[in-house]
């Protein structure tokens, strides 16, 4: 794994974005994996300003919550609307539907828009207890597309994009671990003193489902963007 540290998330988003936009220039990215959260907004604000024809690129997203409708402001459709589709004009956009009546069928169907959308580059954050998509500590690295029930903590964290904690959904769905690694390249975004642990056990950890993200120690084509907050707990930075 690589690993690049930027003082600022303005230059760790512009590097993300140049990566993507020479991927799209050559002709070497067609489809784009992208995430939501916090740690992309950057990113995805020097994407919208690029007015980059992105008419022949597909996108595929992580994961959305169960039971919001994509209309709900809360939803990563609506995120990934605001942010970004809106202002761009990419070919196709998925995202796996929350709202499906038969969610474990939605999965299947999720999984097969993967299989012939192979991911070029994959854009990931990484969670607080190293959870990359919604794929929590324990989940299999055999794992594809899933329901998956969300931690307190990742709920707890993820509450600010919410009212009140009791409305963060309980469940999402989610590409799995398998589904993320079967993109050609990943690019890992980390940002904040309070994803420096993760980034840690990612980075020099043992590989272990309880800690999701170090399974791209096993990835041949990754890219760690972080600021120096995030990388502030590796030994070779120490
Ligand atoms: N499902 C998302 C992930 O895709 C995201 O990478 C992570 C970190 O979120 P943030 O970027 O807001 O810190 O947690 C969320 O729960």
């Amino acid at each position: 794994m690589e690993l690049l540290t930027f003082t600022t998330v303005d230059d760790a988003a512009a590097k993300a974005f140049d990566i993507i936009k020479e991927g799209i220039e050559k002709g070497s990215i067609r489809t784009l994996g992208l995430a939501t959260g916090g740690t992309p907004l950057k990113f995805y604000e020097k994407f919208r300003q690029s007015k980059l024809d992105v008419s022949n690129i597909s996108t595929v997203n992580l994961d959305e919550y169960v039971g919001l409708k994509a209309t709900d402001e809360h939803s990563y459709h609506s995120y990934m609307n605001t942010e970004l589709f809106s202002h761009m004009n990419f070919k196709e956009s998925f995202l796996p539907n929350g709202m499906a009546e038969d969610l474990e069928k939605e999965c299947l169907h999720y999984e097969s828009i993967l299989q012939n959308h192979p991911v070029d580059v994959q854009i990931l954050g990484i969670g607080e207890n190293g959870h990359i998509g919604f794929n929590e500590p324990g989940t299999s690295f055999d794992s594809l597309t899933h329901v998956v029930e969300l931690t307190e903590s990742t709920r707890e964290a993820n509450k600010r994009f919410f009212e009140k904690e009791e409305d963060v959904p309980t469940h999402a769905l989610s590409m799995g671990i398998q589904s993320i690694m079967a993109a050609k390249k990943i690019i890992l975004l980390a940002f904040g003193a309070n994803k420096a642990e993760a980034v840690k056990r990612m980075l020099e950890g043992s590989v272990d489902e309880s800690c999701p993200a170090s399974v791209l120690q096993k990835h041949p084509n990754v890219v760690v963007l972080a600021d120096t907050e995030a990388a502030s707990l590796l030994k070779a930075l120490c």
